[in-house]
């Protein structure tokens, strides 16, 4: 969207501008006073993300660039979860056709929010496993609310996190402790995510994450925004290069990885341990 429409709808609008409804898996609010957009990911229960959460997820996230929003604070409206990663169904006897589109689109996804040009910053509201561990380090800042929990569990499940999700991990943790965790599936609980720096800070509500989100991105408001974005996307350039350069063969590996099995097998047992223990609650 323009910047002059954007002012235009400043003028009509009253605190703060819903930019997009016309998805219902996600928003995008603008916050008239910062200029910030909020971005939520609204799929129930568990923000699993499947081909259409991922898609719209990369809209919103392209209309965050296109409105000159100064940052993006990404969070979910559950009050208990951020993402539980990748929905399983996507992924467990997977439709041929459907299965080649999420995992394109999903590296889609994470290509526009690691290389995003605005400062970007995860309001972790909730259980951030995998999946939403990797859109959470991804941003640039988190800050995550207690009694949660975030991390790579991927050996857990028999799989194995690909070389970008790596990147984003190893872009906030050290190499030892990166490599440690994601060897044992380690899900970390918000105090032991902020001991090891997986997190920035903490906040006791949503609100009081997405203030320090908004504080986070404040700190650049009298950098030179491009240099800014330049020095960012160098930073993050060898990243995003390598998957550019690799894409088809990592969808080709993911397929040939998926379909192995031994790992249906072990992904049907996880399913089948997430629902007993969703009936028992
Ligand atoms: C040589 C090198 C080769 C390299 C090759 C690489 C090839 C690539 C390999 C593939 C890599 C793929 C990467 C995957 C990353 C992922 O993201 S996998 C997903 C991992 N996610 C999880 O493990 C989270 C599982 N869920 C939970 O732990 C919990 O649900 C929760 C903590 C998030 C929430 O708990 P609670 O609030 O108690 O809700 P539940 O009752 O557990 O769940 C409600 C409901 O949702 C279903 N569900 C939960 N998570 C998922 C999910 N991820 N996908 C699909 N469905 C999910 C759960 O079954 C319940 O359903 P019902 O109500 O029973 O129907």
């Amino acid at each position: 969207m323009m910047r002059s429409k954007v002012l235009s709808l400043v003028a009509r609008a009253a605190s703060n501008r819903m930019m997009s409804t016309a998805t219902k898996l996600t928003t995008v609010e603008v916050n008239d006073k910062t200029g910030i957009a909020t971005l939520t990911m609204n799929r129930p229960p568990v923000n699993g993300l499947n081909l259409e959460l991922l898609q719209d997820l990369k809209s919103s996230i392209d209309e965050v660039e296109g409105n000159k929003s100064r940052g993006l604070i990404l969070t979910s409206s559950s009050s208990t979860i951020f993402s539980a990663g990748l929905d399983i169904l996507e992924m467990y006897k997977p439709d041929k056709d459907r299965i080649r589109a999420f995992w394109t689109q999903l590296q889609e996804t994470w290509l526009a929010l690691y290389g995003s040009s605005v400062p970007t910053a995860a309001a972790i509201n909730g259980h951030s496993p995998a999946g939403g561990c990797l859109l959470a380090t991804s941003c640039e800042y988190r800050v995550m609310v207690p009694n949660f929990t975030i991390g790579l569990n991927e050996t857990q499940l028999g799989i194995v996190a690909p070389k970008w999700f790596m990147a984003s991990f190893l872009s906030v943790l050290p190499q030892r402790e990166a490599e440690r965790a994601l060897n044992q599936g380690r899900m970390f609980t918000t105090e032991e995510a902020l001991k090891v720096g997986l997190i920035d800070e903490t906040a006791n509500s949503k609100e009081e994450a997405i203030e320090k989100c908004v504080a986070f991105i404040g700190t650049f408001a009298k950098v030179n925004p491009l240099a800014r974005s330049l020095t960012k996307q160098q930073f993050r350039a060898a990243d995003l290069q390598q998957l550019q350069n690799e894409r088809q063969q990592d969808l080709e590996k993911f397929l040939f990885f998926v379909n192995q099995p031994a790992v249906q097998k072990g992904l049907g047992i996880y399913l089948e341990g997430l629902k007993k223990k969703a009936k028992k609650q």
